[in-house]
């Protein structure tokens, strides 16, 4: 039975413009906070890693711009194996962005996929406009983990979102190889040996009710 490896994902940022979802893949990448990026451009970053399982896995990771056609959005959620969602709780709109993704990714790709959701900037603690329950609501209902966190304060935040994230990819990986591989056993033509044994079985088995 062939065993592929977990070699590489593709992850795609989604969120609303100004959310901080460069600041979050730079962040990632680099461990470095940086505060001013190129704004609404779309960015292809590489990334290689290593797994919590010591695997080397190669990361492709999109960064979406936020003023994307509706076909440019269905063409990027279809492209990716894993979701990062995000909003800043400073900004209510951001919120229910992430809602109207929920709805296409869900009737593009079903609700089980690998997906964290980021609530970010929660070092702007005056400026708090989504409370924790709104958040946590919205975790529910897109069924993954929330991380709360502030891409400017760490790296840790932003490094365990990632771990998660990868940790469902790689299950993902392995449940979609499971059944690819129990799908092939079942096309598989019967091996000669296994056709005559049955024929003999067959054969014995008449002669035997022949005799009695
Ligand atoms: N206070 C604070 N500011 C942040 C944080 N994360 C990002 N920012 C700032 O928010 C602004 C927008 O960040 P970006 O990373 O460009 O946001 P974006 O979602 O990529 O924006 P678009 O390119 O327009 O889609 C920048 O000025 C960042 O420095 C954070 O955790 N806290």
């Amino acid at each position: 039975m062939s065993q592929k490896k977990f070699t590489n994902a593709k992850i795609v940022i989604f969120g609303a413009s100004g959310v901080g979802k460069t600041a979050f893949a730079v962040r990632y990448i680099t461990r470095r906070y940086i505060g001013d990026y190129d704004r609404n451009k779309e960015m292809l970053y590489t990334y290689k890693m290593t797994s919590p399982r010591d695997e080397v896995v190669t990361l492709e990771i999109l960064d979406t711009a936020p003023e994307c056609s509706p076909d440019d959005t269905e063409k990027n959620l279809k492209w990716a194996d894993g979701y990062v969602m995000m909003y800043s709780v400073t900004d209510t709109p951001s919120f229910h962005e992430v809602k109207r993704f929920k709805d296409i990714l869900f009737r593009l790709k079903g609700n089980e996929r690998p997906m964290v959701l980021i609530a970010n900037k929660l070092d702007l603690r005056d400026a708090r406009a989504v409370s924790e329950a709104e958040s946590t609501s919205l975790a529910h209902s897109l069924e993954c983990p929330l991380f709360e966190l502030s891409v400017a304060d760490g790296y840790q935040g932003v490094a365990d979102a990632m771990e998660e994230l990868i940790v469902q990819l790689r299950r993902d990986f392995v449940k979609c190889q499971s059944a690819a591989n129990v799908s092939s056993n079942a096309d598989k033509p019967r091996s000669k040996l296994y056709n005559m044994k049955k024929v003999l079985k067959k054969r014995i088995g008449r002669s035997h009710s022949d005799t009695f």
